[in-house]
């Protein structure tokens, strides 16, 4: 018998775990934007194991927000299921685990009622507000890192005639109702892939602030913490026949399961405003400084991520455990990161960097999450530069080459061309793909073409450590293909 998933069937659900707290008294301390396959894994999940272990945290429960047209999706199915959703996770030689996860307590959907969300930021219960908006949400130039204010969504916004509908719009609005009633501001906790993501948060929200009024942006800089954290769960895109898995399993029906792997780690900067969830208690380590942390992840999992994907794409896989079992891309892998982004790694005391790349390559080898090389290879312009090219730029500082790095450029340039090497098309999803896919062409010709571009690559087509090896390898990708490049690359 199956059961839809919702507050009042909790008692009826045996084929999961299920929250045995009592969601009723459970208040949103923490408003997060960007509710989407990610954040319902791993901080969800994080609060969901703190609200079971302990009756006090009932005052951290959270407050799910969408802002995009998209996210009316989420709210069709998260309203209906009172915020319940299941997490599965699969290992890889088969075991599986689903749990119903239960802290999320509310979600709005802001355009449907954006002074309902205003009103929830403002309230002095909220003392967080997170974010996994996406690289590309934090609107900053990737070689510049200046705010983009020219961005039509922001310019609305800061003209004011209408409710703000961008998670600037809405949270400097929030702070100046704060400010002016005497509520002290919420931490803004980004949990993104970035470097420095608190930084980024705390510079992109500063640049708008001083944008609408300067006074405003003098009291968050005073008042506002913006701690940076270190987030990993591989969480693929829901495939669509997860639900149907999860009904067969479980006997429940969920509107949008999530599915992820066993592994998680969550690494977090003691820097908040009106306190915290005591989530060290839950797994989480919190610590004074994540950056050697993210600099670890983001340079060898997420850059690893990219390496793997184009040339994986090129020879024709589509899931990225195929890619990380194939000869060729798992020695690329392997050697990207030994000898090229772990060299720009900061000292990690305790940590053994070469057993973290051994456990990203059977992460990525893990065929049950089936996570897909179209989620990698989507939206390139946003990763690129903030994961691999800093590897290429530290090197390059010190005089080396990073012939690994940049062969993946040149994969990446060989992929926004929009074919693939039997002549059929390739549908490059990046916000710039309009600019991108006629640059990757005009390449062919004008061989530093796409890397020309210095809001994106800065002045990496002028450095000839750069450019000797990817015009070798993009040259090579065109005449001999994905296979024989990586070969001679390798060899
Ligand atoms: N999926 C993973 O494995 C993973 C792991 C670690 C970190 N992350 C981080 O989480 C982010 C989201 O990943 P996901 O898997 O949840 O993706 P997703 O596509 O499932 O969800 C993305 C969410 O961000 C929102 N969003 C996108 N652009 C926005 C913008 N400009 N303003 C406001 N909201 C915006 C979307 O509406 C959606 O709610 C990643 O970009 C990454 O920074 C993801
Ligand atoms: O989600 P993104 O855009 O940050 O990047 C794609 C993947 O590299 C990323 O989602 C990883 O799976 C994740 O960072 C693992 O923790």
């Amino acid at each position: 018998m199956s059961t839809s998933l919702n507050a009042d069937a909790l008692t009826r659900i045996s084929g999961a775990d299920v929250p045995a707290y009592d969601r009723t008294t459970v208040v949103p301390g923490i408003v997060h934007f960007g509710v989407g396959a990610f954040h319902r894994a791993h901080q969800a999940m994080y609060l969901d194991r703190l609200l079971a272990a302990d009756p006090a945290a009932g005052e951290w429960g959270i407050c799910g927000v969408g802002v995009r047209p998209a996210d009316a999706a989420m709210r069709d199915a998260l309203v209906p299921q009172d915020g319940l959703f299941t997490l599965t996770l699969k290992h890889p030689h088969g075991e599986v685990e689903t749990s119903v996860i239960g802290s999320i307590v509310e979600y709005l959907f802001a355009p449907d009622d954006p002074e309902k969300v205003l009103e929830r930021l403002s309230a002095p219960a909220t003392r967080i507000v997170s974010l996994t908006v996406t690289e590309g949400g934090y609107n900053f130039s990737p070689s510049t890192g200046e705010f983009d204010a020219g961005n039509p969504d922001i310019v609305a916004d800061l003209e004011g005639s209408a409710p703000p509908r961008t998670v600037f719009g809405l949270v400097t609005e929030a702070l100046a109702r704060r400010r002016e009633r005497g509520v002290p501001s919420f931490t803004v906790m980004s949990c993104d892939n970035i470097q420095g993501n608190g930084h980024t948060a705390r510079s992109t929200f500063l640049a708008y602030a001083r944008l609408r009024d300067q006074d405003l942006a003098d009291w968050i800089e005073s008042n506002t913490r913006f701690p940076n954290s270190m987030v990993d769960r591989i969480t693929p895109a829901t495939p669509p026949e997860l639900a149907d898995e999860v009904v067969t399993r479980t006997g429940i029906v969920d509107a949008w399961p999530v599915v992820a792997e066993p592994f998680t780690q969550w690494v977090l900067e003691d820097d908040f405003s009106m306190g915290r969830p005591a989530l060290e208690t839950v797994g989480v380590q919190v610590v004074d400084d994540v950056t050697p942390y993210e600099l670890m992840k983001l340079r060898l999992l997420n850059a690893g991520h990219q390496a793997l994907c184009y040339f994986g794409y090129l020879l024709g896989y589509r899931y990225v455990h195929d890619a990380a079992s194939d000869d060729d891309i798992r020695t690329l892998l392997l050697r990207y990161m030994t000898e090229e982004g772990k060299t720009t790694l900061q000292e990690l005391p305790g940590v053994d960097v070469d057993a973290y790349i051994d456990t990203l390559l059977e992460r990525f080898a893990n065929p049950a999450i089936a996570d897909t090389i179209a989620r990698l290879c989507q939206d390139s312009s946003d990763r690129i530069p903030k994961w691999l090219l800093p590897v290429i730029a530290d090197r390059l500082a010190t005089g080396q080459r990073s012939e690994l790095a940049a062969a993946v450029v040149a994969s990446w340039t060989r992929y926004a061309e929009g074919t693939d090497e039997q002549g059929e098309p390739i549908d490059v999803v990046d916000p710039l793909a309009s600019e991108l896919v006629p640059r990757a062409k005009r390449s062919r010709t004008d061989p530093l073409a796409f890397v020309a571009d210095r809001e994106l690559f800065g002045t990496l087509a002028e450095e000839e450590l750069f450019t000797t090896p990817y015009l070798s390898a993009l040259e090579s990708l065109r005449t001999k293909g994905a296979r024989a490049t990586l070969t001679e690359l390798l060899s």
